[in-house]
């Protein structure tokens, strides 16, 4: 959707790509929090240090502040003590806000943070999964729920449970004990004011960690040891909350719940803490402002990370609020890091690539194979922010972006007619205006020129194609959508013998593409045609790994190869009952190498001890895995993508676009 606007992107978000010349380190910040994270002008930010205040005043105006991403830093806290135990140095700029940089070089595969969460919760529909304190799945190898003996679980909030006794004791000592008594009420309260229970009993779980937090001193001097050490509560008040673009609604339903609840609370800490000294009910609302945009659409956080099982068997089964990772990686979308969750309620912050020396550390909130517009606009609605990395501002025309919502030239067949990407959070947020019929877009190649509306005609038909083919498989109708998917990329296929008249197609890298071919691939497994998804999955790989929108080492990509193998292993397996010995051979030794593919990215990505990376090494060294992993790992490669697309459409469609307007992927 190409815009003409050259209005600056002020409104939402004050940082900026410009490379910060100078920056402050933040224990400096400590002395001085009324800086606001920054201070002084772009090009030439204040240092907070007693050298920089000793010097003669310059007799140039200065510019008036621009102001920052970051709020002002509470002076009570040693950040720098807090992430000691890493290779990073913090900072604070205008251009950035907080943000970390590589103390060293680093090389890829380097854990830089490691943070255990103020507090986290169990997500409500998988409450009776996990066990609440380790995070251990409590159901079977075959993902059949194994039985929870009324021993493991809490007996007075009916909430919580365990794998063991030692757990329920742990949990009880950090905390549980505490809240106990009115996570059990939540559920009341959540129904009698329309608030998300999960918000409430993120909050609930805060407020005990403040009581915690005073009864003993948190942030010690020197090393933090992160396994047993929770990020302090008032760190949170750090974080960028964004209040203020919540909608009132939502305010307004989180303070009747605060109201309502915050007596229980009371009565259940009062032992420890006097009523008086309890969080406000308007600081209730802002601390859950830290984790929700509304709980009446998606539920979007703009700090809380989610979280697997510790087996990583399933995906955003728990939801944790990691403030010194909130406060000090920024989001690129081409990160130099990723985040990874690992027991007991913690996340770890790891390089994936070699870093050089002051390079920032940022790691990606969203999914990356987006064009431009639906990443920025992801980000504006549930993060509150137009992003600024280098990826959304380098030229259209020379970033990988325009393929992603592109269209191949067809006269060249070789370019891609570039679309443009909305240029301000103004102009995304609103329907394109102008003369559309006079619009066109030009080949990167050969200059041909395509027109808005036979554009908008290709994209129209595309979607409407891939909606039937998601309704399908929703009816579960695999074979019809099966059909359709197929139709809907062969179409699209230039090395199809059709394709000569076919006109500009989907270039092979757009989104739509990519997100038809993954529920395809499951429809494939589902009928048993392996030959065909192990085809199509070699072609995802192709996709994803050309497109240049995952950095190197992303884990996504192993999920791919992950699948692969899988597919691979079950093609040996029925060569093998064909007595096709060579076939046989053939598929598990390529099998193999998907898993080392797969191995050697999750070493990097999550480490050598996490369970994603065990699980490859495991299918390295074996030839039949068990078939409930298989379909595990199987079909969670596809629900983490559909999941995706679900997401992306549904904020499309808040801002009221027609899905074509901005580009093609759902
Ligand atoms: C989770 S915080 C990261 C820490 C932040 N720099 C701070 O000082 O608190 C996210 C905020 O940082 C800023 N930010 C992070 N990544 C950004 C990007 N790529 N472009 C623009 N702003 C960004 C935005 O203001 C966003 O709301």
């Amino acid at each position: 959707m190409p815009r003409t606007s050259k209005k600056k992107s002020d409104t939402v978000s004050a940082a900026t790509v410009a490379e910060p010349s100078a920056s402050v380190d933040l224990s400096s910040l400590t002395l001085d929090a009324t800086n606001g994270g920054g201070g002084g002008d772009e090009t030439e930010p204040t240092p907070l240090t007693a050298a920089a205040a000793s010097k003669p005043k310059s007799k140039k105006k200065k510019k008036k502040p621009a102001s920052t991403a970051a709020g002002p830093s509470d002076p009570t806290i040693d950040y720098p003590a807090l992430m000691s135990a890493f290779p990073i140095t913090l900072r604070t700029t205008n251009a950035k806000g907080r943000h970390s940089v590589a103390r060293e070089p680093l090389a890829a595969g380097v854990t830089v943070c490691l943070e255990r969460a103020t507090t986290f919760i169990v997500r409500t529909p998988h409450l009776q999964e996990l066990c609440h304190w380790c995070m251990d799945p409590l159901t079977g190898e075959d993902g059949k729920e194994e039985k929870v003996t009324s021993h493991f679980a809490c007996e007075s909030c009916g909430v919580a449970v365990y794998c063991s006794k030692g757990c329920m004791e742990e949990d009880a000592r950090d905390g549980h004990a505490l809240t106990c008594g009115t996570v059990g009420k939540l559920k009341d309260v959540a129904e009698r004011t329309d608030v998300d229970v999960d918000l409430l009993r993120m909050v609930v779980g805060l407020m005990a960690r403040r009581v915690e937090d005073l009864k003993e001193v948190v942030v010690k001097e020197g090393k933090v040891d992160s396994d047993k050490r929770r990020t302090p509560f008032k760190c949170v008040g750090d974080l960028v909350h964004h209040r203020d673009k919540n909608d009132a609604a939502f305010i307004k339903v989180v303070t009747a719940a605060g109201e309502l609840y915050v007596d229980d609370l009371a009565e259940a800490l009062h032992e420890i803490m006097p009523k008086d000294q309890l969080v406000p009910v308007p600081d209730i609302v802002t601390l859950a402002c830290n984790f929700s945009l509304s709980p009446s659409y998606i539920r979007v956080n703009t700090n809380a990370h989610g979280l697997g099982d510790s087996q990583s068997r399933n995906k955003d089964v728990a939801l944790g609020l990691f403030p010194l990772g909130a406060l000090f990686f920024n989001h690129s979308c081409t990160p130099n890091c990723c985040f990874v969750g690992q027991r007991h309620g913690q996340l770890a912050f790891r390089t994936l690539r070699p870093v050089p020396k002051d390079e920032e550390l940022t790691v990606s909130y969203i999914d990356l194979y987006a064009p431009r517009d639906e990443r920025r606009l992801n980000l504006l609605l549930t993060k509150h922010f137009w992003c600024k990395c280098k990826r959304c501002t380098m030229p259209i025309d020379k970033s990988p972006d325009r393929y992603l919502n592109g269209l191949l030239c067809s006269k060249c067949r070789k370019g891609v007619y570039v679309i443009p990407p909305s240029p301000t959070p103004e102009s995304i947020m609103t329907p394109p205006t102008g003369d559309l019929s006079t619009r066109t877009y030009t080949c990167d190649t050969c200059g041909d020129a395509l027109t808005h509306t036979a554009a908008e005609t290709i994209f129209a038909r595309a979607d409407s194609k891939y909606s039937e083919g998601i309704s399908l498989i929703r009816q579960r109708r695999y074979p019809a959508a099966r059909m359709t998917f197929a139709r809907l990329i062969q179409s699209h296929d230039p090395s199809a013998s059709s394709a000569a008249e076919a006109g500009p197609l989907l270039h092979p890298r757009h989104v739509l593409l990519l997100n038809a071919s993954v529920p395809l691939m499951n429809c494939y497994v589902y009928e048993g045609d392996h030959n065909a998804a192990v085809a199509l999955n070699r072609r995802v790989l192709a996709m994803v790994e050309g497109a240049g929108a995952f950095p190197p080492n992303a884990p996504e990509v192993s999920d791919y190869w992950f699948n692969l193998g899988e597919l691979l292993m079950e093609q040996a397996g029925e060569h093998k009952k064909a007595k096709k010995m060579t076939l046989q051979k053939k598929c598990e030794k390529e099998g193999k190498q998907a898993f080392r593919n797969c191995w050697e990215i999750r070493k990097v990505a999550f480490g050598e001890g996490h369970a994603k990376t065990a699980a490859a090494e495991k299918r390295i060294h074996s030839t039949q895995p068990p078939l409930s992993e298989v379909n595990d790992e199987g079909t969670s490669l596809v629900r983490a993508r559909v999941g995706i697309m679900k997401t992306n459409r549904k904020i499309r469609k808040l801002c009221g676009l027609a899905i074509s307007e901005i580009c093609m992927s759902s």
